[in-house]
C-alpha cells in the first residue's frame, strides 16, 4: 500500500495580517488536522461507550501511561509506540481497560493515524472531553513491532523504585508527583485487577468523587484528608503508592496543585511531555493547528443522463457574517470552453459548528475554533475531465480581495481526473452479512488494466491481537450494472470490518493510488 509522502514541516498562508498553517490536501498533516478538529477518523462516539465503569477518558489516559512507562529516555528506547499491545500479559499491565482502549483505537486505524499516534490523541481528546486542558498534538509516532522491556510502576513497589522509574522515563520527582496526581484525577481501581484494594466483586473504587471530570479533587481531597483514593488509604499500607509519592517532597508539589488553574496548566505540561516521549529516531511534527481553509468529502457519482455529480465540502475558520465561497474548475480537454462563469458553482448549503454529535471531543475543539462549512453539489457533463479545482472565499476578515484556496498553488486535484471513482457501495439492509460490494465507475475511454483495493481488516482475529492487517482484493467488470454513456462499473467485495482503504489503478504500466479521502461515497445500494 502506498501513501502520499510525509511532510513533517509546517506550511503557511497569510490571512489579512495573520499567518496561519496550511496542510496540503490528503497529506498526513491534512489527515491529522481533520482527525483533531473534525474527527472523521477518530470516532469519538467511542467516548460514549458505556461498558467501562470508569470514564473512557480514564482508560485512554492509563493506556498511554502504560505504553510510555517502560521508556528509557537516555537510551532512546520506548515511549508512546503501541508496544503496550505486545505487553498485555504482564502482571504490570492488568485490566480490561487497557484492552478496551486499544480496541477503540484499532477500529479507527489508518496508516497515518496509526495505533501509536492514536494512543497520544486519546490523551488529548480524553482530557478535553473530561473538561480538562487542551494539549497540543504532534503526529509522526512509529508503531513498535514487538514488546519493550519491563518497567511499568506497580503500587506495591517502594518510593525509591518509583522515583527511579520516573527518572528513567525522563521525569523528575516533582514531575512524577504532578503526572500521578493528574492521571489519577480520572477513573479508579477495579476489583478484578486489584482485589487486595477493592475486595467486592465487580466494583470500582474511584480516585475521587468526580472520576469522569478532569479536576483537582484528587489533590484537594488528599490535602484535607477526605480522600477515598485507594492508593492513599488502602487498608494494606503496601498499596499506598500515591500516598508515598504525593508526600515525597513534604506535599510542596501537591499544595501547588491545589489551585485549579495551576493544576490544569501543570497537567497540560506533564501530559504533553508524556505523549511526546517517543523512541530515539522518531521525529514528531509541529503541533497541529486548526487550518484556516480546508476541503473534505469530495463525492462523485455517475448519473444516468451523461452527467457526473460532484459534492464537496469546505471548512473556513472564524467566519465573518458575509462569508461566501465559490468553487471553480478547469476542463483538461476543452480549456477554452471553461470560463469562470461556466466552470464555477456557489455553495448549496452552509452549516456552522457543531457538526458532530453532542459531547464528543471534536465538538469541544470546534467550539474553541468556530468553523463554517460550505457544501457544494453540482453536475458537470461526463465528457468534462476536471483536472483542477480551487475555491475563492469572500470574507471581510481577509479584506476586499478574496482568499484563494488552491492547495498551496497546486489546486485540489484528483490524481486520475475522475477516470476511476468509488460510485457506490452495495450492502444488505440488515448489517448481518460479512461483506460489502464496492462499486467503482471506470471511464470507458481510459480503461485501466487492473484495479485493486487494499483495506485494513480490523476483524477480531487480526494477529497480534491489536495489530491491524492489510488485505487486497481485485475489481472486475460487473455487467449486471448498466453502464452510462461514459462509464462502466467494476465491483470487488470488502468485509464489513475495515477501517480504511486505498485503490490502486494500473494503466499503461503506471500505478495511481487513491486513498479513502478521495474515494468517499454516500450512495449505499441495498442488495
Ligand atoms: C507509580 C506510578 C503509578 C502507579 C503505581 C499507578 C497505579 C494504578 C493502579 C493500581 C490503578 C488501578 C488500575 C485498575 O484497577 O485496573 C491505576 C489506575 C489509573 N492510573 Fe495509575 N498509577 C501510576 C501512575 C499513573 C500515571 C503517571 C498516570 C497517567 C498520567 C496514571 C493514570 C491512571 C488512570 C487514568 C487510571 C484509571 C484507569 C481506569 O479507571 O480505567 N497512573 N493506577
Amino acid at each position: 500500500m502506498r501513501f502520499l509522502p510525509f511532510l513533517p514541516f509546517l506550511l503557511q498562508v497569510q490571512i489579512g495580517v495573520a499567518i496561519v498553517p496550511f496542510y496540503p490536501w490528503f497529506s498526513p498533516l491534512w489527515q491529522y488536522e481533520e482527525s483533531l478538529y473534525i474527527g472523521p477518523y477518530f470516532n469519538t462516539a467511542k467516548l460514549n461507550r458505556t461498558d467501562a465503569g470508569s470514564a473512557i477518558a480514564a482508560e485512554w489516559v492509563r493506556v498511554a501511561y502504560h505504553d510510555m512507562a517502560n521508556a528509557d529516555v537516555e537510551a532512546g528506547i520506548g515511549g508512546i509506540d503501541m508496544s503496550i499491545a505486545f505487553e498485555l500479559d504482564r502482571p504490570e499491565n492488568p485490566g480490561q481497560g487497557l484492552k478496551d482502549a486499544l480496541n477503540d483505537f484499532r477500529t479507527i486505524y489508518t496508516p497515518t493515524l496509526n495505533m501509536a499516534d492514536s494512543i497520544a490523541l486519546g490523551v488529548v481528546f480524553g482530557l478535553v472531553a473530561a473538561g480538562g486542558p487542551l494539549i497540543p498534538f504532534r503526529g509522526g509516532r512509529i508503531e513498535a513491532r514487538s514488546a519493550g522491556p519491563l518497567g511499568v510502576p506497580q503500587p506495591q513497589e517502594s518510593l525509591e523504585s518509583h522515583t527511579d522509574a520516573f527518572r528513567r522515563q525522563g521525569l523528575s520527582t516533582t514531575e512524577m508527583i504532578q503526572l500521578v496526581a493528574c492521571g489519577h484525577s480520572l477513573g479508579g481501581v477495579r476489583n478484578p485487577d486489584f482485589a487486595d484494594m477493592v475486595p467486592e466483586d465487580g466494583t470500582h473504587k474511584f480516585f475521587d468523587s468526580t472520576q469522569a471530570t478532569f479536576d483537582n479533587n484528587v489533590v484537594t481531597g488528599y490535602l484535607d484528608s477526605t480522600t477515598e483514593n485507594p492508593l492513599v488509604v488502602a487498608q494494606n499500607a503496601t498499596f499506598r503508592s500515591d500516598l508515598r509519592i504525593f508526600n515525597s517532597d513534604g506535599n510542596k508539589t501537591m499544595e501547588a496543585l491545589a489551585n485549579a488553574d495551576a493544576f490544569a496548566s501543570t497537567c497540560a505540561t506533564v501530559m504533553e511531555k508524556m505523549i511526546n516521549t517517543v523512541p530515539g529516531g522518531v521525529t514528531l511534527t509541529e503541533p497541529i493547528e486548526p487550518a484556516q481553509f480546508t476541503v473534505a468529502r469530495m463525492l462523485i457519482t455517475a448519473l444516468v443522463a451523461n452527467q457526473t455529480q460532484i459534492s464537496v465540502t469546505t471548512r473556513w475558520l472564524n467566519p465573518s457574517s458575509n462569508n461566501k465561497v465559490t468553487i471553480f474548475w478547469t476542463d483538461k480537454l476543452h480549456p477554452d470552453n471553461c470560463t469562470r462563469e461556466i466552470c464555477s458553482a456557489t455553495a448549496k448549503t452552509v452549516s456552522e459548528q457543531p457538526v458532530e454529535p453532542a459531547s464528543s471531543a471534536p465538538t469541544i475543539l470546534a467550539t474553541i475554533n468556530p468553523y463554517r462549512f460550505h457544501k457544494f453539489v453540482f453536475n458537470i457533463s461526463s465528457t468534462v475531465v476536471p483536472d483542477k479545482f480551487w475555491f475563492e472565499v469572500e470574507d471581510s476578515a481577509v479584506g476586499d480581495e478574496p482568499f484563494i484556496g488552491n492547495n498551496g498553488g497546486q489546486g485540489f486535484t484528483r490524481l486520475d481526473n475522475f477516470d476511476v471513482f468509488l460510485d457506490s457501495v452495495k450492502t444488505l439492509e440488515a448489517a448481518t452479512n460479512d461483506s460489502l460490494v464496492f462499486v467503482v465507475a471506470v471511464r470507458k475511454s481510459n480503461r485501466p488494466s487492473k484495479i485493486s483495493i487494499d483495506y485494513v481488516d480490523i476483524s477480531a482475529d487480526a494477529a497480534p491481537e491489536f495489530n491491524p492487517k492489510i488485505d487486497t482484493n481485485d475489481f472486475s467488470p460487473d455487467p449486471s450494472i448498466v453502464p452510462t454513456f461514459e462509464y462502466e462499473f467494476w465491483t470487488a467485495p470488502v468485509p464489513f470490518l475495515f477501517s480504511t482503504y486505498t485503490l490502486t489503478v494500473v494503466r499503461d504500466g503506471q500505478r495511481i493510488v487513491l486513498d479513502k479521502d478521495q474515494l468517499i461515497t454516500d450512495r449505499v445500494n441495498i442488495l
